[in-house]
C-alpha cells in the first residue's frame, strides 16, 4: 500500500488530497450510520490520526457533534497530519480526559499502516478503554493495534463494526483473527490510480475466480473423457474406506474424465457397490500401487484420506510422485511428521504436488522446521512451507492460505463456519485432483478447489455433511461456467 500511494502521488495526486479522500470516506460511512449523532473520533500521531482529523471536520461541518481526543502531542504532528489537524478549528482533547461511553459511536484513527511494534503503555490502556467503552466502532484502514501485515493483534485492538480502508485490502483484513476484529470492511476509492497494481505487483490475492480462471479447464464440445484426465484415489482399509471415496467422488464432480479407487482387496467389493461412477482397482500396498501407476495415463493421483500413517503409507507416496500431479493430503503428511526435507525429496519427482494440511497436520509436518512455524502470519508460514518442499500448500482454515513455491498466495474469504466437518478435507483433496487431472496448474488448481468447497459449503447450506459438497458443485459449476462464458 505504501508503494501504491507512492504511485499516486507520482503520478500528480498530492498525498494531502489522498488524506481528504480517506476522512472523506470515514466520514461518509460514519454519516450513514443509524442513530449517531455524537462522535468521538480518537486520533493518533501519524497520518492515521490526519485521516481523523479530516473526518471530524467534515461530519462537524455536516452537524454531527464531534469531538476529538488526540492522542500524544499536537506540537509534534507533521508533514499531512499537521496540515489537516490546523484545519481543525474545535478541541482537541487529551483522552484520559474524556469519558469514550458518552458519544453514539467511536472513530478509531490511532494507528493503521504505520503500526510499528506492540502497543504498550498509554496507546494500549486508550485502545483496551475503546474496546470496553461498548461504543459502536468505525476504524480507519484498520482497527488499532491489528497488523496489516500478519492479521495478528500487537497487544491490543477493539473490534470495530466497519473499518474503512482505501484502495484494496491488505492481508490482515482477511487473515484471522484480523478479519473478525475488522467487522464489515469497506474499500473506498480515494483515487489511487489502478496502474498502481501493476506498477506494486502484488503475489497476494483474495481467492476468488479472478485469481485464477484464466487457467480453469472448459471441457471442449468434441472432448473425450480421456482428454479431461484419469485420477486414482488410494483407499485405506474397511472401516477408513469413507475417507478415499468422498475424495473420489469429489474428483469426478470436480470433473476428472475417469476416477479409479486403488483398494486393498477386502474393500473393493464395498468400493465397487458403493459409486457407479467410479471405477476400483487392487493396489493392497506401495508394490501394487507402483504396478498399477505404471499405466502413464493414471497421472493424477490422491492420497492419504484414511491411509493411515506410517511407513507404508510413505513408500505409497515414494511410488506414486515419480512423473505424476499429486495431491497429498491428511496421513499421507503425518507420515512425515517432523520430516518435510524427506517429502520435498521425494515431491521433486513429481510433475507437480499439491498438499492440503490443516492446522495440527502443519505443525507436525513441518516440526523443527523454524523458518516456517517460527513465521509471523499464516501468509508467511504457507509460503515458506511452499518453498521447502516445492509443493503448493493449501493451510486450510477459515482463511485458507493457498501458497506457492515462487511466493504467489491467495486467501480464501468464502468458507462458512459449518463447512468444518468431518470428511470436508477428503472433498477438498478430491476437488483439487479432479482440477489437476484436466491439466490445470496446480496453484490455480488448489485456489479453484479451496474456492469451489467455500461456494458448495455455502450452496449445500447450514446442515451440510461432507456428502453433500460434491453434490452441491453441479449449482455452482452452473453459475461459474455461465460467468466464465459471459
Ligand atoms: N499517502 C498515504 O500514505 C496515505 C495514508 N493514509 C493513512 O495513513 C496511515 C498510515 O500512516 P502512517 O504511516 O503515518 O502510520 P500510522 O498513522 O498508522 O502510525 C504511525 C505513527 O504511530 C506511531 N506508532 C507506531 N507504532 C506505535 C506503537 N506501537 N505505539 C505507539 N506509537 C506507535 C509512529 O511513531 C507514528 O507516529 C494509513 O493507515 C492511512 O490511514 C491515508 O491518508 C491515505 C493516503
Ligand atoms: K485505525
Amino acid at each position: 500500500m505504501a508503494r501504491a500511494d507512492a504511485f499516486a502521488v507520482q503520478m500528480g495526486t498530492p498525498s494531502l488530497t489522498l488524506m481528504e479522500r480517506a476522512g472523506t470516506a470515514v466520514a461518509d460511512v460514519v454519516a450513514r450510520s443509524p442513530l449517531a449523532t455524537r462522535v468521538l473520533v480518537l486520533c493518533g500521531p501519524g497520518n492515521n490520526g490526519g485521516d481523523g482529523f479530516v473526518a471530524a471536520r467534515i461530519l462537524a461541518q455536516r452537524g454531527f457533534r464531534v469531538r476529538l481526543a488526540l492522542l500524544g502531542d499536537r506540537d509534534r504532528l507533521s508533514g499531512d497530519a499537521a496540515a489537516v489537524a490546523r484545519q481543525w478549528k474545535w478541541a482537541v482533547d487529551e483522552p484520559a480526559a474524556v469519558d469514550l461511553a458518552a458519544c453514539d459511536l467511536i472513530v478509531d484513527a490511532l494507528f493503521g499502516a504505520g503500526l510499528a511494534r506492540d502497543l504498550d503503555g498509554a496507546a494500549r490502556a486508550l485502545v483496551e478503554r475503546m474496546a470496553a467503552a461498548g461504543r459502536p466502532i468505525v476504524a480507519v484502514d484498520l482497527p488499532s493495534g491489528l497488523d496489516g501485515v500478519t492479521g495478528q493483534v500487537r497487544g491490543a485492538a477493539a473490534p470495530a463494526r466497519e473499518t474503512v480502508t482505501f484502495f484494496r485490502r491488505k492481508p490482515g483484513h482477511l487473515l484471522e483473527p484480523g478479519r473478525a476484529l475488522c467487522g464489515k470492511v469497506r474499500v473506498a476509492d480515494i483515487g489511487i490510480p489502478e496502474d498502481a497494481i501493476a506498477a506494486v505487483r502484488p503475489t497476494a490475492f483474495v481467492n476468488g475466480p479472478a485469481a485464477w480462471q484464466h487457467a480453469f479447464p472448459r471441457p471442449a464440445a468434441e472432448g473425450h473423457k480421456y482428454d479431461r484426465g484419469h485420477a486414482v484415489v488410494v483407499s485405506g482399509e474397511a472401516w477408513t474406506s469413507g475417507a478415499a471415496r468422498l475424495c473420489a467422488r469429489g474428483a469426478l464432480r470436480a470433473g476428472a474424465g475417469l476416477v479409479t479407487l486403488a483398494c486393498p482387496a477386502s474393500v473393493l467389493p464395498l468400493q465397487a457397490a458403493s459409486y457407479a461412477a467410479i471405477m476400483t482397482r487392487e493396489a493392497p500396498d506401495a508394490r501394487a500401487l507402483a504396478h498399477l501407476l505404471e499405466d502413464a495415463r493414471l497421472h493424477t493421483v490422491a492420497l492419504g484420506p484414511g491411509l493411515g500413517a506410517g511407513e507404508e503409507t510413505r513408500r505409497r507416496v515414494a511410488a506414486a510422485a515419480p512423473g505424476r500431479r499429486l495431491v497429498l493430503d491428511a496421513d499421507a503428511l503425518t507420515s512425515f511428521a517432523g520430516e518435510a526435507d524427506a517429502l520435498a525429496a521425494l515431491l521433486a519427482g513429481a510433475e507437480c504436488a499439491v498438499i492440503t494440511p490443516h492446522a495440527g497436520e502443519f505443525a507436525r509436518l513441518f516440526a523443527g522446521a523454524e523458518a516456517v512455524l517460527g513465521a509471523p502470519s499464516k501468509l508467511a508460514a504457507a509460503r515458506a512451507a511452499a518453498r521447502l518442499v516445492g509443493a503448493v500448500v493449501v493451510l486450510k482454515g477459515p482463511d485458507t492460505v493457498v501458497a506457492a513455491p515462487d511466493g504467489r498466495a491467495m486467501i480464501a474469504e468464502n468458507a462458512p463456519p459449518f463447512l468444518a466437518t468431518a470428511g470436508a478435507g477428503d472433498v477438498l483433496a478430491g476437488f483439487a485432483a479432479g482440477l489437476l487431472a484436466q491439466g490445470m496448474p496446480a496453484f490455480e488448481a488448489a485456489g479453484a478447489a479451496v474456492w469451489l468447497h467455500g461456494e458448495a459449503a455455502r450452496e449445500a447450506g447450514p446442515g451440510l455433511i461432507a456428502d453433500d459438497l460434491p453434490e452441491a458443485l453441479r449449482a455452482v459449476y452452473g453459475r461459474l461456467f455461465a460467468q466464465l462464458a459471459g
